[in-house]
């Protein structure tokens, strides 16, 4: 039972502390694998958790196993990955190494290609995906603040995961359609890119129509490219994926009203492609855009858009200044480059 035995976050950042601080607030033992920043501040500061529902509550270090070595996996029931999709290969090794056989392992990381990845490096093991529809990001401190709504979905298993990794402010769902839903968060995810690139905080942006009509074409164009490899993305939202498009054209306060109706999202919002620019890491660019526009290679289809994004955030990435606080008429292709 995974229940009775200590959960690892594997990669403990915005997402893994948060996601770990819950259970260790809920009561589980919980071992953070972090960099020393990241362990440092908790050591300070204890684990702040903050949320866009108001709560506000600190889990005092000395509650939490914190370490940059992967030992403190020898007694986990189940490791939940929490890297940037570039580390996965690095972090299964690491759990490779420490985790005991019989964990369960859950991927908690956007894009559609790390369970692959968890999978063939951990043969025999039980590697479940997740998506985290919600958004966390890192004031500093120690402090992990959840921005937006939704409860995160894994895969279904004869064990129910899910229903074990459930606690109080945190729940999680079992889907029979989690490559769906997967598939569905990369389409959301297309913006995370033009979110890091204007630096505006993600609720001022999906005020603005003009910014969301830039979100909608490039949606369209990872739509064509997903419904052109015979997948059918499924939303995480009651927008099907199909509609999201049509409803980010919408006038603004349409659009306000459905979204209010379907997701909380506070001030603080901002995409974890936005952080990494901020603090000069490397993006996950190549796992989400990358996707489309391998697709659109192989398939001959025009993503004009999602490659000049691909182009912006490499050269935000490479100057190493932060995000450059682009408009739209900056991030939208010319003329002479629709021919791509
Ligand atoms: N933030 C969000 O709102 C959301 C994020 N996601 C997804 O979740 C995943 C994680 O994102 P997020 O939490 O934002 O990422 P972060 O970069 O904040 O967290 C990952 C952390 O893991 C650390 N790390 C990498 N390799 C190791 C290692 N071998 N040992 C110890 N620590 C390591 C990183 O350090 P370093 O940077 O120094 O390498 C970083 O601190 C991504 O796939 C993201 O797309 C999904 C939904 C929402
Ligand atoms: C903001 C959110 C929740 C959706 O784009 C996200 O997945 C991220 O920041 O990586």
């Amino acid at each position: 039972m995974i229940l009775e035995k200590p959960i690892g976050v594997a990669g403990a950042g915005s997402i893994g502390c948060f996601v770990g601080g819950m259970y260790a607030a809920a009561g589980r033992k919980v071992a953070l694998l972090a960099r020393p920043r990241v362990i440092g501040e908790i050591e300070l500061s204890g684990l702040r958790l903050t949320s866009f529902d108001g709560s506000d509550r600190t889990i005092p270090a000395h509650q939490l196993v914190l370490s940059q070595d992967g030992a403190i996996f020898g007694d986990a029931g189940v490791v939940l990955v929490t890297v940037k999709s570039a580390d996965t290969a690095e972090i299964a090794d690491a759990i490779a190494r420490h985790a005991p056989s019989d964990a369960v392992i859950v991927s908690l990381q956007n894009g559609i290609g790390n369970v692959a990845v968890l999978r063939q490096k951990l043969p025999g093991r039980r590697v479940l995906a997740g998506v985290v529809p919600f958004n966390v990001v890192a004031p500093g401190e120690g402090r992990y603040h959840r921005a937006t709504s939704g409860d995160i979905v894994i895969e279904r298993d004869d064990a129910d995961t899910a229903a074990q990794l459930s606690v109080p402010g945190l729940k999680m769902h079992a889907s029979d359609n989690i490559a769906g839903l997967q598939w569905g968060k990369l389409l959301v995810n297309l913006n995370n890119a033009i979110n890091a690139l204007a630096d505006l905080p993600l609720r001022q942006q999906l005020a603005q129509r003009a910014w969301r009509r830039l979100m909608a074409d490039q949606m369209a164009e990872g739509l064509a490219a997903i419904r052109a490899e015979g997948i059918k993305p499924v939303s995480a939202t009651p927008v099907p994926a199909g509609l999201t498009p049509h409803l980010l054209r919408l006038p603004d306060a349409i659009f306000a009203a459905v979204l209010g109706r379907t997701l909380k999202i506070d001030p603080q919002a901002r995409s974890s492609m936005w952080e990494d620019l901020q603090r000069g890491r490397r993006t996950e660019i190549d796992y989400l855009q990358g996707v489309i526009t391998e697709i659109a290679d192989r398939r001959g289809l025009k993503v004009p858009l999602s490659r000049r994004v691909v182009a912006l955030v490499k050269a935000a990435e490479a100057s190493g200044k932060g995000s450059p606080g682009l408009t739209v008429e900056q991030i939208r292709p010319s003329n002479s480059m629709i021919d791509v």
